[in-house]
């Protein structure tokens, strides 16, 4: 399975093509519409959010709901295009159109943070447009509208995404909350945080609140868990086939994004070994299970069949009102950086994105390892996998409270 996106933030619109899927997902544009105005929802959005509307085209792969098993191709139109089509036109255009046009004004004081400066070194530009509109988020929206056809794929196996907001600057939910599940989805994009605790998404909102006023920007952490994925996703024997692997450079390919950590993460490294792993215990049925989750359901990059469980920390917006300190490029000036409206968060937003990015890297794992050219064949291919991994046996009474501490390997 291979994916791709293209177009810029202020572009006639964005394209997703994702290529291996199996025949047989049901998706239809409603789905896909609806998938994107979860990642519209979120306080502390800006007001492009509430102006601009995602249309959606599948241009192919599907047909009356159903994937074929040929490429998916997503089409998303940016509604903003009448007021840029000059100023991001791919063709050239006579420059007496472009004469004082606001939108043209060349951005040559790079923003801190952002794409502006290290990519006109890097591409040879004078001015910031041309690298803000590819590296502006706009284009996780292809992101999302691709996750949500893996996302479909997965459910259909009985695996399911779930994502929401554990930080936001200085709040947190105490540790030790329920892990939610797909049943508390509902629930999740109703809070404007997306927070599993009324009490802390309130004082979140204060937060976002008193940032704004200030001229400032908000970062945060967001959670996604990956329930009911079978064990033996992923492996050990190379770096780049490890689960854990794969996960965290989706996320770290998330704008903004400036950490990630599996489990229980940074924190594991506080810890002695005893409260560092899993513990492992027979079920009456010989099947294995976890007495926690700390490992985030992955041991030496393979999934255990525990809930995957990864985070992944934003940065503070980078276009912050109180702009920060920049040179003008155009005349060596010291200055202030540009600023234009601007999210003050995209926290919540930024949940739903790494939710898509999660289902794409498992969807990829769950067909490299079972394969499928449709839903049902990869689905009869993990049922008998599964079957297949070998119960243990009951053990005699004086086995199950037998010690093995200190046993030779
Ligand atoms: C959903 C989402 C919305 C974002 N909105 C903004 C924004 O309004 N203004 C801004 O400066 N950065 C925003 N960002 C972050 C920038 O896109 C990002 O900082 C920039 O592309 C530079 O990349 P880096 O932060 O990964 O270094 C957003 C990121 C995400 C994921
Ligand atoms: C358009 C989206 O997010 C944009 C991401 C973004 C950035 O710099 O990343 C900057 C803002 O765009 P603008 O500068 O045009 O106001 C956000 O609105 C979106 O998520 O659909």
């Amino acid at each position: 399975m291979r994916w791709l996106t293209a177009g810029e933030s202020h572009g006639s619109g964005l394209v997703g093509i994702i290529e291996g899927l199996p025949a047989g997902i049901e998706i239809t544009t409603a789905d896909i519409q609806e998938a994107l105005m979860r990642r519209r929802l979120g306080y502390g959005r800006g007001a492009r959010m509430k102006f601009e509307q995602d249309e959606v085209t599948i241009i192919g792969g599907v047909r009356h709901g159903v994937t074929l098993g040929s490429p998916v191709a997503i089409h998303i139109a940016n509604t903003e295009w009448p007021k840029w089509e000059k100023v991001m036109n791919p063709d050239p255009v006579d420059p007496s159109e472009l004469e004082g046009l606001a939108r043209n004004a060349k951005l040559t004081r790079p923003r801190p943070g952002h794409a502006d400066m290290a990519g006109m070194q890097k591409y040879g530009f004078d001015e910031a447009r041309p690298l803000l509109e590819r590296a502006s988020a706009r284009e996780t929206a292809t992101r999302v509208a691709l996750g949500r056809v893996a996302q479909h794929f997965l459910a259909q196996l009985g695996i399911t995404t779930v994502s929401h907001t554990v930080r936001m600057g200085d709040v947190a939910i105490p540790e030790g909350y329920d892990f939610p599940t797909a049943d508390d989805v509902e629930t999740l994009d109703a809070d404007p945080l997306r927070c599993i605790d009324p009490e802390i998404s309130a004082k979140m909102v204060e937060a976002v609140d008193v940032t704004k006023k200030s001229g400032e920007t908000l970062g945060g952490v967001v959670e996604v868990l990956v329930h009911n994925a079978p064990v033996g996703l992923g492996s050990h024997i190379h770096w780049d086939r490890r689960l854990d692997s794969k996960l965290a450079g989706a996320l770290m390919g998330i704008q903004a994004m400036k950490g990630v950590e599996v489990g229980d993460g940074f924190d594991i490294a506080t810890r002695v070994g005893s409260d560092a792993h899993d513990e492992i215990v027979r079920n009456p049925d010989g099947s294995v299970s976890r007495t926690t989750d700390r490992a985030g359901g992955i041991e030496a990059g393979m999934s255990t069949g525990e809930p995957i469980r990864v985070r992944a920390a934003m940065k503070p917006i980078a276009t912050v009102p109180r702009a920060l300190q920049t040179v003008d490029v155009a005349t060596g000036q010291a200055t202030k950086a540009h600023h234009q409206r601007s999210d003050v968060t995209a926290v919540p937003a930024s949940g739903v994105v790494a939710e898509a990015m999660v289902a794409l890297v498992i969807a990829a794992e769950v067909l490299e390892k079972f394969g499928g050219d449709s839903v049902e064949e990869t689905k009869r291919n993990i049922d008998n996998f599964l079957a297949n991994i070998p119960r243990l046996p009951q053990p005699s009474s004086e086995e199950a409270h037998e010690d093995h501490l200190g046993d030779p390997l």
